[in-house]
């Protein structure tokens, strides 16, 4: 029976420009993506019955809507054996959270699959498939820090610093369309050029939008800025803070009021599903 267990990463914004609506509703963005070593994990099963099973279900998610059997279905018909799969998810990214979880189950079952099903594509198809699932899967499938544009799938590869973030998730979800469809949300902030953003020299444009929605998102925002330049990731509602020191993390983590959840993670300019993956296609040649 063969087995392949990927991580699921998240991603953080280190800094997100919106800078104009398009016809559609969707935005044109300017944006820094990092992964970090927080991961859900994701285990492919291959079975001998072509069915495509989800081991648990996620709680209030119908398992068509699923991002990870959305993904499965995109690449049932291109498989090129019989067989069907077994996913078991071990979860742990929280959602509404603009770390990218669902996105991240989404293209670590595109990788997989790819490979298992014996698909073929190339990691650019994949991510041209993938996009119609959401507009961070790309980021996912490319699997490298980069400066995003277009709505976040044009990638120009980039090696930002990896300091150590705490990340820190308020008691509330956030999503994603309500932030990007609020009147007050600034859409014209002007194109930076890349050598900008790789000094980090931005900020999110859907903070103050999610700052005055979520209260709790605020007082967590004032909470993490006395220890530094605190920022949010996506449309929130996480919020993170780098540090040289996973001590200096740690230490203000012990800080935190219990009632947010917090984790003191690495950013990683590679992504954890891709070394994995390539691990194991290594060892299946040897
Ligand atoms: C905010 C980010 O997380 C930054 O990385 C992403 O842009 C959001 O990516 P995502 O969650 O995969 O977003 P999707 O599932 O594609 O879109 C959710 C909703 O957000 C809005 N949306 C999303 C991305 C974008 N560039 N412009 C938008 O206006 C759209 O209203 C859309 O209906
Ligand atoms: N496998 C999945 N994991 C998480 N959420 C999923 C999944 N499949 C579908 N969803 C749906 O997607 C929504 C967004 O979840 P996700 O974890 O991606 O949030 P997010 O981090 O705010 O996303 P983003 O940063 O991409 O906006 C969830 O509220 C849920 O309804």
């Amino acid at each position: 029976m063969t087995t392949l267990t990927l991580p699921s990463p998240a991603k953080l914004n280190l800094f997100l420009h919106i800078t104009s609506r398009r016809n559609d509703g969707y935005h044109e963005l300017q944006t820094l993506f990092q992964f970090i070593d927080l991961c859900d994990e994701l285990r492919f099963t291959l079975t001998d019955n072509p069915d495509i099973s989800l081991i648990p279900e996620i709680n209030g998610v119908d398992h068509e809507d699923n991002l990870i059997v959305k993904a499965a279905r995109l690449l049932e018909t291109h498989k090129k054996t019989q067989q069907g799969i077994v996913i078991s998810i071990s979860k742990i990214l929280p959602m509404g959270g603009g770390i990218g979880g669902g996105s991240s189950n989404a293209a670590t079952t595109l990788l997989a699959l790819n490979t298992l099903w014996k698909c073929d594509f190339s990691l650019e198809a994949l991510a041209q498939l993938g996009k119609q699932l959401g507009a961070d899967v790309p980021i996912f499938v490319f699997g490298h820090s980069a400066f995003a544009e277009g709505i976040g799938e044009k990638l120009t590869q980039t090696s930002p610093k990896t300091p150590y973030y705490l990340l820190l998730k308020p008691n509330c979800e956030v999503p994603t369309g309500q932030i990007f469809t609020d009147k007050y949300l600034t859409r014209d902030t002007p194109a930076i050029r890349i050598s900008h953003a790789l000094k980090l020299e931005g900020h999110n444009d859907c903070l103050e939008v999610a700052r005055r929605l979520y209260s709790e998102v605020d007082e967590a925002f004032l909470w993490l800025t006395q220890f530094g330049d605190a920022k949010l990731t996506g449309t929130g509602a996480c919020l993170f803070l780098a540090f040289e020191s996973i001590d200096e993390a740690k230490r203000v983590e012990a800080c935190a009021p219990e009632k947010w959840q917090t984790w003191v993670c690495r950013g990683c300019n590679t992504s954890p599903a891709h070394d994995v993956l390539n691990q194991w296609i290594a060892s299946q040649h040897t």
